[in-house]
């Protein structure tokens, strides 16, 4: 593996989840962890959520979100266990459980431990599993991509990825349209890990991976866009609407996603009244994403 780890990782496991209870959970370790990964248990059939966090941190917002998480679902409040990433291996397992995965018709997402078949017509890009959320595997990143090949043949020519997380979608449109992305993160580990893919793929001299939150930045704040990814949470998204209608060029195109259920309805409010209008809307599962226009 090509990454550097802090060692002030540790991971949480929620075991014997019955999957209705999976998305309300995984939205309450979201609030203050790094990266969240699925496992089926065979033979019971429910789900293990194994998540990364820097230890310690959060546990005042975390408890009370997994105890929500509980209510809200109908069910019994399962374990925490905690344990150091480095003792129980979760890295090296999540690498493994990760297979090849193709999304819509031209994205092939395929991990460094696959051997390189030649595969006519797609966009492959080299991606392992790791502390960066966007492995391709969840229904929001899935969306997010179903939602760009839709609209790619448009050739938006500025574009925006933040939440780039892994970079999964930065380096899926600098790949296919040839350009330049700015991708941001919050995470610091996010925007090394996003230079590390974006290098891994050839794409070192299209991405600039950079430190941001939101729109708080110069280099974020400073530009116009024809294309700007958002794959964060619904709260996050509807307060920045404004930002992002005023930041989008005349028929400029957002991308987002994160949403689940009933968010959908407040996140496309919030930015009707930005002055968006709703292009498509992609359900991968429980999760929503939703390509929007500037009139
Ligand atoms: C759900 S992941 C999406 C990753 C990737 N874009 C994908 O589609 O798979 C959300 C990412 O957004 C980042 N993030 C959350 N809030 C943010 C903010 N206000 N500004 C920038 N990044 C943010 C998180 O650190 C995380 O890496």
């Amino acid at each position: 593996m090509n990454r550097r780890h802090p060692h002030i990782l540790e991971t949480l496991t929620l075991d014997g989840l019955p999957e209705h209870a999976v998305p309300a959970f995984e939205q309450a370790l979201q609030t203050v962890c790094l990266t969240v990964a699925y496992f089926k248990d065979d033979p019971t059939d429910t789900w293990r959520l194994e998540a990364v966090r820097e230890t310690g941190v959060g546990d005042e917002e975390l408890l009370p979100a997994l105890f929500l998480a509980g209510a809200m679902s109908g069910i019994e409040q399962p374990e925490l266990l905690r344990a150091p990433v480095e003792a129980d291996g979760w890295l090296a397992r999540t690498v493994e459980a990760f297979p090849e995965q193709e999304i819509g018709g031209r994205f092939v997402i395929r991990p460094t431990h696959v051997e390189n078949p030649v595969t006519r017509g797609k966009i492959v890009l080299k991606l392992d599993a790791g502390l960066a959320f966007g492995s391709g595997e969840h229904g929001s990143t899935r969306g997010c991509l179903i939602g760009f090949e839709g609209m790619a043949h448009r050739r938006p020519r500025r574009i925006l990825d933040i939440g780039t997380g892994s970079g999964i979608l930065a380096m899926a449109a600098a790949k296919q349209l040839k350009r330049r992305v700015l991708a941001t993160d919050i995470e610091p580990w996010s925007v090394r890990i996003t230079a590390d893919n974006a290098a891994m793929n050839g794409l070192r001299n299209q991405i600039r991976a950079k430190l941001a939150d939101g729109w708080r930045h110069p280099a974020v704040h400073g530009g116009r866009y024809d294309l700007v990814f958002a794959n964060i949470l619904a709260r996050p998204l509807c307060s920045m609407a404004k930002d992002l209608a005023d930041h989008l060029a005349p028929r400029g195109t957002a991308i987002l996603a994160g949403l689940l259920g009933r968010q959908v309805r407040m996140v496309l409010a919030a930015h009707r009244r930005a002055g968006l209008v709703l292009e498509r809307r992609i359900d991968q599962g429980d999760w929503s994403a939703l390509v929007l226009r500037k009139r």
